[in-house]
């Protein structure tokens, strides 16, 4: 199926310059639920993620629900997933599910599917994946994402640091195997303007210089502000000449100011401030 929408590259680069460059993460900790002065329940998933949904979605470029967080409630969580996907694309936020997969071809292509297909009700803009059974494996994410105007974000070097073990090491070309996957997707936005649709994520905790992203041409996400301990004046140390590509993300950070709406819109408005002072050139 084709659709007529601008690849991903284009529409979150449009988002992105309309609205700052902030994604706000929706995930509904057990402990923020609580913080908010509600029950573990289904009922309470749903009041939570959708006043996160009405404080943000109308406000920031980009919203992250964390599947991770509705999938413990079953059946009713997904529903709550889906209706969070559907609203918060309405009022014009684009949304990155977080759910990181990753499978072999036929059981991948489900998945994509299953979140990258214009027919799917869980359909979100872009979708997380995890390239551990190979980039190869990926591919039916990728071309679903290219015909839909959808994009995938590879994870490459995660926030954090039980990872580096694995991401560090060298693959048969002693090369970081973070840095393989950058430049796997790399190939793959070879020639898309602005960039492509095959972003990475690569964690605001990373040390300057960890991973070269000059030939990326594509967008980066970047977790691990605020709660995880990166800094928002540390992104241009960290990621040096790709910063314009950088779609810093958080989550507690904004969540814990809840569960006031316009204490969560302020609390939006603040980090994407204090990004833009330091992402300006
Ligand atoms: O490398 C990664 C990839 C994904 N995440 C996800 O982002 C949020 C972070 O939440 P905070 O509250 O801002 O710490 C969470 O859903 C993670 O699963 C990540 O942190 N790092």
């Amino acid at each position: 199926m084709t659709t007529t929408r601008p690849n991903f590259g284009q529409r979150l680069a449009d988002a992105v310059a309309a609205r700052g460059a902030l994604c706000v993460g929706i995930d509904p900790h057990p402990a923020l639920i609580q913080a908010w002065g509600l029950d573990e329940s289904p009922g309470s998933l749903e009041r939570f993620a959708m006043t996160a949904v009405e404080a943000l979605a109308g406000e920031v470029a980009v919203l992250k629900p964390q599947s991770a967080f509705f999938e413990l409630y079953g059946a009713a969580g997904i529903a709550v997933l889906e209706r969070v996907i559907v609203e918060a694309r309405a009022a014009g936020a684009l949304v990155i599910l977080d759910a990181k997969r990753g499978d072999i071809g036929s059981t991948m292509t489900a998945y994509a599917n299953a979140y990258l297909a214009d027919t799917s009700p869980l359909a979100a803009d872009a979708l997380t994946v995890s390239p551990y059974l190979g980039y190869g494996s990926l591919a039916p994410a990728i071309g679903i994402a290219e015909q839909t105007g959808r994009g995938v974000f590879v994870l490459a070097r995660t926030s954090n640091p039980e990872g580096q073990e694995l991401q560090k090491s060298r693959d048969a070309v002693s090369r970081p195997v973070a840095q393989s996957i950058v430049d796997a997707a790399s190939d793959t936005n070879a020639g898309a303007e602005p960039m492509g649709y095959v972003g990475v994520v690569a964690g605001a905790t990373m040390k300057p210089g960890e991973l070269d992203l000059s030939k990326l041409n594509g967008p980066i996400l970047a977790p691990g502000i605020g709660a995880q301990g990166a800094m928002v004046q540390s992104l241009r140390g960290v990621f040096g000449p790709a910063l314009p590509n950088v779609l810093p993300a958080t989550a507690r950070e904004v969540l814990g100011s809840g569960p006031g709406i316009d204490d969560l819109r302020s609390a939006a408005r603040r980090t994407r401030d204090d990004l833009a002072t330091a992402l300006a050139v």
